[in-house]
């Protein structure tokens, strides 16, 4: 066996005389091994540290390895018995102040008998400093929570500059920052997995320093240090063999520029406030899992330990690293101590961590930690990333450089930085971390103290030298950004670019009087964040337009967190909305919560594809209705969907798959003259198209059927019954349907498919009031959607016509009279029509256009032969560009004043329309009189 004589060095004022090490037993080799930077010097510095405690020569055996270590004070107290307690409690992290009246109180209680305040290592003192911080902690935490929030969220710091306003809402911030607290503890001490199962244990009994270095348990050559001597000095040396030492003293330990050893004064980190550097909290550093929330949540986990040298570029494989004994140490598994304990003055530094603005070199350097943080890092976009689909959730992956460490330590824990914007320029960041939920330690700090924090971290850590650097104004850059890359955008949400939400839950969190000074009251009071070059309204008249977005309106947003919007948000699938537009208020015209719209979709998913909303031009929100996607009756109605009504004339029963593969066209093709009325496209046939396209341009070509009866004057109930006005005959689409041999996906089988196109529905800016448009370009003969109400008898249409005149409201009936002229003596219950004006979809925001419309109103039979009853489906006319308006012409007689759909006046725009000649008319007909 080869003995070194180990290096002399010093820790304060223990003299390491000799330290001798097997050299069969190299240290980088045994159960030591996988640290590679753990060296000899590092394990005699642990035994040093602990040494110092006795004052005493002593000589370690650990394995094969032997070590000498002789201390000797050099420095006295005029007391020695005093300094040593004082010593012995400054290497457990408890500084004189909190010693001192415990010891003072213990003489007098003991009657000066040193012998009972030393025997086992100081371990009545110990009880006695915990006993008096306990009660004293207590109180204060008591005082605090008087006077604090502890409710975690909805903290908002708002900020104006008018009329470009940021809002900077900190959702409740905070993050694990055990590390920060505990800023000198310089080095990641690793422990191992049993180390982490202990704290439960632990924490439910906290063990006295002076018990948790006994030993259970046996280790190579020490088995003479094993003695039953109950001299404290001796069962040091027996302590010290064993693998589960105290760790907090030894955590304490730094390493100081001249490569020495000290107890840590807490002056590692000039960037955090001394205060935060220590826990008052004695007992619990020494008993580790101080703060349950976060002992629990890493039990196991081997969370990270934030290295102030890793800060500035230096690993912490470098001396200074302690390892405890027989443990395991692996570099890329660096870890913090045992859980720390949270103070309030943690919670306050710790939050601006939560907030840091994301790194976007943090993907490139990935923190080196366990396997679950990264994965939550894998989890997280680092910056401006899409989700799934277009909620956007930016998350602050926290700055790499600085916080490889830091990152970690909130594992399991999501930190989210969301924009949203509005058509007024107002962009709101929405910074959010979930880790204070439940936390008691939470406070929310001033945002004032959070921008310094940050700005700090940034001139310090990202060696931001410019001293004009403004978080402030980074996050007005930011929105300014935000705002451009929105505005010049196409519409097309763009790789890697900012991608918005159109529903965040801070919008829904700030209502609708936050916004109305452009400030807001926060619990810090109003912060105001500076955009360098304010964005007017009008610079930003395309950001809705590039939008499927959505508003927000007061009543919609509180009724948004009960009704699961967030729901839909966080599972993606808000596949067509890319933007996000707020209405800062909205007029509702009914109390009835049940008839608001979900901004996202209004359809309150109805349909397969969300429709949102938008109103860039007012307050106002949609009309209250509810929404259905398929017509539902009313009341009288006359519609058989019998199955027996369907003969073998009415279905193709040995069809299969797609009937438009077939070689010869099935039998429900019949009713379109043998061909298909659609392409395999899923696009209506253009000959189809054009000749109903024509039936609706030129009525008159088509000559009208005019009723012997009419179904509509009938019901008025008049003693003399008005002629017919006439009605159109028109063709018939088709659809294969449930009796079919057919599949569902075959190709004649569009309608009853539902909608497919994305769709907004928006305030118009003509004076039409809603109106519906694509947000992508539709191919002529393309199926938008068809007119769904519920069905009224042509009785019941004019009762409610009688009605809707007394109260103002204007119904929105379509008539169903395709197929009347086929009937002789069509009934009233027969001759139906749908009203969209309570019940409808999205159909019934499709305004008039005269003539030139782009959709076509087609009649579909899907369910029943008779066709008293149809659907009344929408096919484009022509290639419909994005974000065009789509129209249909209602066929309104604007003379007629008579007809159940309400005259108005027409400014439907185009060069065709038949109330702009009316009114030319009548002003000439004026004139000429
Ligand atoms: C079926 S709704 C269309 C949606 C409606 N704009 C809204 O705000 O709910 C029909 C009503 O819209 C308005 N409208 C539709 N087309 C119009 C046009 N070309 N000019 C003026 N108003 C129109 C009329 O008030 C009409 O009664």
């Amino acid at each position: 066996m080869c003995v070194h004589a180990m290096q002399v060095i010093w820790v304060e004022n223990v003299e390491v005389k000799d330290c001798k090490v097997d050299d069969d037993d190299d240290i980088q080799s045994g159960t030591m091994n996988s640290n590679p930077a753990f060296t000899t010097k590092h394990y005699v510095n642990i035994l040093s540290s602990i040494c110092r405690r006795t004052c005493a020569k002593r000589t370690f055996c650990i394995g094969k390895l032997t070590v000498e270590i002789s201390g000797e004070r050099t420095v006295m107290a005029p007391n020695p018995r005093v300094s040593a307690a004082f010593k012995a409690m400054a290497e457990l992290g408890i500084n004189e102040k909190q010693v001192k009246p415990v010891l003072k109180n213990l003489l007098r209680l003991f009657d000066r008998n040193w012998e009972l305040i030393e025997e086992e290592n100081y371990r009545v003192l110990l009880d006695a400093i915990f006993d008096a911080e306990d009660t004293q902690g207590v109180e204060e935490k008591e005082e605090k929570k008087k006077s604090k929030n502890y409710d975690v969220c909805n903290l908002n710091y708002v900020g104006s500059v008018a009329p470009f306003l940021v809002f900077l809402n900190l959702v409740a911030i905070v993050s694990d920052i055990s590390v920060a607290a505990f800023p000198d503890i310089l080095c990641p001490v690793t422990y191992q997995e049993e180390d982490m199962e202990e704290e439960p244990q632990l924490r439910r009994e906290p063990a006295r320093p002076s018990k948790r270095i006994h030993s259970s348990g046996d280790e190579g050559s020490s088995q003479k240090k094993k003695s039953t001597n109950a001299d404290p000095e001796d069962n040091m040396g027996e302590a010290l063999t064993q693998p589960h030492q105290p760790e907090r003293p030894l955590k304490r330990l730094r390493k100081t520029h001249g490569g020495v050893l000290s107890p840590s004064p807490s002056t590692c980190n000039p960037m955090l406030p001394r205060d935060i550097t220590r826990s008052p909290d004695s007992r619990a550093e020494l008993q580790q899992p101080v703060s349950p929330h976060l002992g629990n949540k890493n039990k196991g986990k081997q969370p990270v330990v934030s290295n102030p040298l890793a800060q500035h570029g230096k690993r912490s494989t470098e001396s200074g690293i302690i390892f405890l004994p027989k443990q395991r140490v692996d570099t890329h598994q660096l870890m913090k101590p045992k859980d720390e304990p949270f103070t309030d003055d943690m919670a306050q530094d710790e939050v601006p961590i939560a907030v840091i603005l994301p790194d976007p070199s943090s993907k490139e350097n990935p923190p080196i930690q366990n396997g679950a943080t990264r994965e939550q890092n894998d989890q997280e976009p680092v910056a401006f990333q899409e989700r799934e689909s277009t909620r956007s959730d930016i998350i602050a992956s926290s700055n790499e450089r600085n916080t490889n460490f830091e990152f970690a330590t909130v594992e399991e824990e999501s930190s989210n930085l969301e924009v949203a914007s509005s058509p007024l320029g107002e962009v709101k960041l929405s910074f959010s971390c979930s880790s204070a939920v439940g936390r008691l330690d939470f406070h929310m700090p001033k945002l004032d103290a959070v921008i310094k924090l940050t700005e700090e971290k940034y001139l310090h850590s990202y060696k931001i030298i410019d001293p004009n650097f403004s978080l402030k104004n980074l996050l007005g850059h930011m929105c300014e950004s935000f705002l451009e890359l929105g505005t010049n955008s196409n519409g097309e949400s763009q790789d890697g670019s900012v991608s918005v939400s159109p529903n965040l839950d801070a919008l829904k969190k700030t209502t609708a009087s936050d916004f109305v000074h452009g400030t807001k009251e926060s619990l810090n009071g109003p912060v105001s964040i500076e955009c360098p070059t304010a964005v007017t309204a009008s610079q930003v008249p395309r950001l809705p337009l590039s939008l499927n977005g959505v508003g927000e309106c007061r009543q919609a947003g509180e009724r948004a967190d009960s009704n699961g919007f967030a729901e839909v948000d966080k599972e993606g699938e808000l596949e067509d909305s890319r933007g996000l537009v707020v209405v800062q208020h909205c007029d509702l015209p009914s109390d009835d919560l049940r008839s608001y719209h979900d901004i996202n979709d209004i359809t309150k998913g109805e349909e397969r594809v969300k429709i949102p909303w938008v109103n860039e031009k007012n307050n106002e929100c949609p009309p209250s209705f509810f929404y259905i996607s398929q017509s539902l009756v009313f009341q009288d109605a006359a519609i058989n969907f019998r199955l027996s009504g369907i003969g073998d004339a009415n279905c193709c029963p040995t069809c299969f798959g797609d009937c438009l593969l077939a070689s010869v066209p099935c039998v429900c093709a019949s009713q379109t003259e043998g061909d298909f009325a659609y392409t395999r496209e899923g696009l209506l046939n253009d000959d189809f198209l054009e000749e109903c396209i024509s039936m609706t341009r030129n009525p008159q070509q088509h000559r009208p059927f005019y009723c012997k009866s009419c179904p509509l004057e009938r019901v008025k109930n008049d003693d003399c019954l008005e002629p017919c006005k006439g009605h159109l005959r028109r063709q018939f689409i088709k659809e294969c349907w449930s009796k079919c041999g057919c599949h569902r996906q075959c190709g004649n089988r569009v309608v009853q498919r539902g909608l497919n196109w994305k769709l907004q529905v928006f305030f118009t800016s003509e004076g039409k009031g809603w109106g519906l448009r694509t947000l992508e370009d539709l191919p002529k003969g393309a199926f938008v959607c068809e007119y769904v109400g519920e069905v009224l008898t042509s009785k019941e249409l004019h009762e409610r016509n009688i009605k809707s005149s007394r109260s103002g409201k204007r119904p929105y009936p379509v008539l169903l009279d395709a197929n009347w002229a086929s009937k002789a003596d069509l009934r009233d219950e027969e001759a139906l029509c749908l009203d969209a004006t309570n019940y409808g979809n999205v159909a019934r925001f499709i305004n008039h256009r005269c003539l030139d419309a782009n959709l076509a109103e087609i009649p579909v039979e899907v369910e029943t032969p008779d066709h008293c009853y149809y659907h009344l489906a929408f096919f484009t006319t022509r290639k419909v560009n994005a974000l065009e308006e789509l129209t249909w012409d209602y066929g309104i007689d604007f003379d007629d004043h008579d007809h159940p759909v309400k005259v108005f006046q027409c400014l439907c725009g185009s060069k065709f329309c038949r109330n702009m000649k009316r009114s030319n008319r009548s002003r000439s007909a004026s004139i000429a009189r």
